[in-house]
């Protein structure tokens, strides 16, 4: 059971228990993964990095031993205590119902962990001159003197650390949790379970930010976007309510948006506060999680130790100590609910800023944000000349022409170049493993011996970015997108290379302009009557209505006379076209039934469009439910699985805003766009190779036919042969497209009442009790 499992509102108890059996319940012993370096993991792609400190950190578990008592967690005089704990006893009661304690106990287990952090935040710069004096001679010194400065150093500063720790955290509450723990905070769980636990007390406040918390890191969390959305339609929620509980950690992304947002409509001395505020901030967060990386144990294991054997551990400690803490790079650079970093992420910001700071005219800023830049790449041909450009323009001011880089910068990239001859020294002589973060770490600081293959990693790397741009998706799904376009007037108006993806299609034509009309016209006459079409809110956004209307209905309003005859039969036969021409385009070798099809409009709600930001149907696949962070997509329920073609034939253009998109796995990336327009008909597999959505529609009407197919005949809709069936019984005929497949859902025995009553209602209801609709 997958993590999604544990967040709708309405889920049972059953399916987070069994994710969080992964978890051991309470006994400190059993932390699986301990290591002796606490560090802040945020992705899963950091989880796979730590692994470097869960081997290194085994040596000092035995010393570690004799305080892994199983005392439940308590604040003896106000100390720490072990937040892990208390989130195991808020789930244990989440599972037992008993809310109040749930919340307690989670709302304690958070506030635990951030006062942690803090604290070792605090430690760390109290202690942050224990030692330091000995860093330098550590790149340079050789042998046995190099193992004797690292002892001593990492001595000293531990020890300052452990004792400052020790005044304000209990013995158990300093030990590293396990990975699962780290996991379950990396990823927001815990707002997850209180989310719930705050609905089940009446909490509604409390649950909406919870939600919206948990939603920041999660993006693309389809249940949790429509508890949000379930959120703001109640009672009693204000606005207020969705603000990011964990906003403190995030906040240099902030900034970053801002910035951006302020260089897209040119306001450059905007972008120049947000970039710099942006560059200060990152700056800051980097510190906080290199302070997160802790030494939890002695560097001396065993009294019995070989003095070799007591200097390999330390060296081993101190290079894992200094990983962790380039790591950090990493992990600041990693947005919540992503995967990937930002590559070189702090260069990236000062080549921003520089030209933000040219814009606005102050050349003199412009001349030292580049020449921080410089010190990551001092050789780049495009600074150099830039720097000469903005000296050119200082003639004359020749302080403005000397200005130097920032402090701050320059002593970030001299401490990271220290560290990084560390650690490069490490893994050339005491077999040591590490994961360079940076992009700009220059080729002299790396050993003689490593280049080659360094170079080779780098170039790998390099290639791999590049490529991750345009991951080339396979599809499995069985259709293979250019087959021949079998109705004359149709164009293809996009293929796969113009839309950026595997197996998709626009065409153009399939419906003339006099046939969308009337179509529109059916749409407005249903609309204005009774139940089943009467305009609601949309499932997806408070600022739309929506109305669906489908072939059955509209016979229905056809037969009491509300509508024609003739445009409830248009509609059926608009659905048979698009699904001949997708059968062929898409060499389908097997027949497609319909698995749903229902005629859709989404209409602005007038004054509810100002600063919107939402969508008017946020990114999704069709059949399986998405995981942008892992690109993942689960193909089971609440998801429509059995849906293997997805099209949207759309009726007009008279409308802002509503544009279809299609995205990258990460549901962030656009990868193309289509603008909707009478007769155009865009299909699609319905897998993970197509994940999509539709902008706000922000004035008018959009209106359009949406369909998906399916391969298997047990899950075609039955309500649509149950108006061809009722048509049959009147002696009209259904016009029908040819399905090579004799087993057609559209097989010939349609005639007689027979067909319609008491056998085929049977098996309507077998067939529709997994009820297929939007
Ligand atoms: O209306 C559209 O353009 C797309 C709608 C959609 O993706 C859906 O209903 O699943
Ligand atoms: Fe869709």
């Amino acid at each position: 059971m997958s993590l999604k499992s544990a967040i709708l509102y309405t889920h049972s108890p059953q399916s987070i228990s069994t994710h969080l059996s992964l978890l051991p319940p309470g006994a400190r012993a059993a932390r699986p993964h301990s290591s002796s370096l606490l560090h802040p993991l945020r992705t899963a792609m950091a989880l796979g990095a730590a692994a470097v400190y869960v081997a290194l950190g085994l040596a000092s578990l035995s010393v570690l031993g004799g305080v892994c008592g199983a005392s439940a967690p308590g604040s003896l005089s106000g100390l720490l205590p072990p937040y892990d704990e208390l989130y195991y006893l808020g789930v244990r009661a989440y599972f037992k119902e008993e809310w109040e304690r749930a919340a307690e106990h989670l709302e304690k287990s958070i506030s635990t962990r951030q006062a942690l952090r803090r604290t070792r935040r605090r430690c760390h710069d109290e202690c942050s001159t224990a030692g330091d004096e000995l860093a330098p001679g550590l790149g340079t010194e050789k042998g046995g003197s190099w193992d004797l400065l690292v002892l001593e150093w990492i001595q000293q500063r531990a020890e300052c650390i452990r004792f400052c720790l020790g005044q304000s955290v209990t013995p158990a509450g300093q030990l590293p949790v396990s990975m699962d723990i780290e996991y379950e905070f990396g990823t927001r769980n815990p707002y997850n379970f209180l989310q719930v636990t705050y609905y089940k007390l009446g909490k509604l406040q409390k649950a909406a930010t919870a939600a919206h918390t948990f939603f920041v890191a999660n993006p693309s969390h389809l249940e949790m976007r429509n508890n949000i959305e379930k959120y703001r339609r109640m009672s009693g929620v204000t606005e207020d309510a969705f603000n990011d509980r964990e906003r403190e950690l995030e906040k240099h992304w902030e900034f970053y948006d801002a910035a951006t947002l302020a260089e897209s409509t040119s306001d450059w001395t905007r972008a120049v506060e947000r970039w710099k505020e942006c560059v200060n901030e990152t700056l800051k967060q980097t510190d906080d999680c290199r302070a997160q990386c802790v030494v939890a144990s002695q560097p001396f294991p065993e009294e019995t130790d070989s003095t070799e054997g007591v200097y390999e551990k330390a060296a081993a400690l101190t290079l894992s100590l200094l990983s962790c803490k380039q790591m950090c790079v990493s992990l600041v650079s990693t947005r919540p609910g992503r995967i990937s970093p930002q590559e070189d992420f702090i260069p990236l910001q000062l080549e921003h800023l520089h030209i933000a700071q040219y814009k606005v005219g102050d050349l003199k800023g412009a001349v030292k944000t580049l020449r921080s830049l410089l010190l990551f790449y001092p050789t780049d041909p495009d600074s150099l000349s830039n720097l000469q450009l903005y000296s050119e323009s200082l003639e004359g001011d020749a302080e403005a022409q000397d200005t130097g880089p920032s402090q701050e910068i320059a002593s970030y990239v001299s401490r990271a170049l220290a560290e990084k001859k560390l650690l490069y020294f490490g893994v050339e002589n005491l077999d040591f493993k590490f994961i360079d973060p940076d992009l700009w770490t220059p080729e002299g600081i790396v050993p003689e011996s490593l280049r080659e293959s360094w170079r080779a990693e780098r170039e790998l790397l390099n290639e791999k970015l590049k490529e991750g741009e345009k991951w080339l998706e396979v599809d499995d799904s069985g259709f293979y997108a250019g087959g021949p376009v079998p109705l004359v007037g149709v164009t293809i108006t996009m293929d796969d290379l113009a839309l950026n993806g595997t197996n998709r299609v626009v065409l153009d034509g399939v419906l003339s302009q006099s046939e969308c009309d009337t179509v529109m016209q059916l749409a407005s006459v249903a609309a204005s009557v009774g139940d089943g079409y009467k305009g609601r809110r949309s499932p997806h956004t408070p600022h739309e209505k929506f109305e669906g209307l489908t072939v059955l209905r509209a016979l229905k309003l056809a037969q009491d006379g509300i509508v024609n005859q003739s445009d409830a039969r248009l509609l059926h036969e608009m659905g048979e076209r698009a699904r001949t021409l997708l059968h062929s385009y898409f060499r389908s070798h097997s027949a497609l039934y319909f698995a749903y099809t229902h005629l859709v409009c989404r209409s602005a709600i007038p004054g509810h469009q100002d600063g919107r930001l939402d969508l008017s149907h946020p990114v999704h696949v069709d059949n399986c439910i998405l995981e942008p962070e892992t690109r993942q997509c689960w193909r089971e329920a609440p998801a429509f699985t059995h849906r293997d073609l997805s099209a949207i034939l759309y009726l007009n253009e008279d409308f802002e805003g509503g544009e279809l998109f299609f995205t990258d796995r990460d549901a962030k990336t656009v990868t193309a766009r289509v603008k909707p327009s009478c007769g155009r008909l865009v299909g699609f597999t319905s897998g993970p190779v197509n994940p999509h959505g539709v902008t706000a529609v922000t004035a008018g009407r959009r209106c359009a036919l949406a369909l998906w197919f399916t391969t298997e005949k047990h899950h075609r809709d039955m309500e649509r042969e149950q108006a061809e069936a009722m048509w049959a019984a009147d002696g009209q005929s259904v016009v029908k497209e040819d399905q090579e497949d004799s087993d057609s859902a559209l097989a010939p025995a349609r005639s007689g009442r027979s067909q319609t009553s008491k056998g085929r209602s049977k098996e309507r209801e077998r067939v529709t009790s997994g009820r297929d609709e939007l």
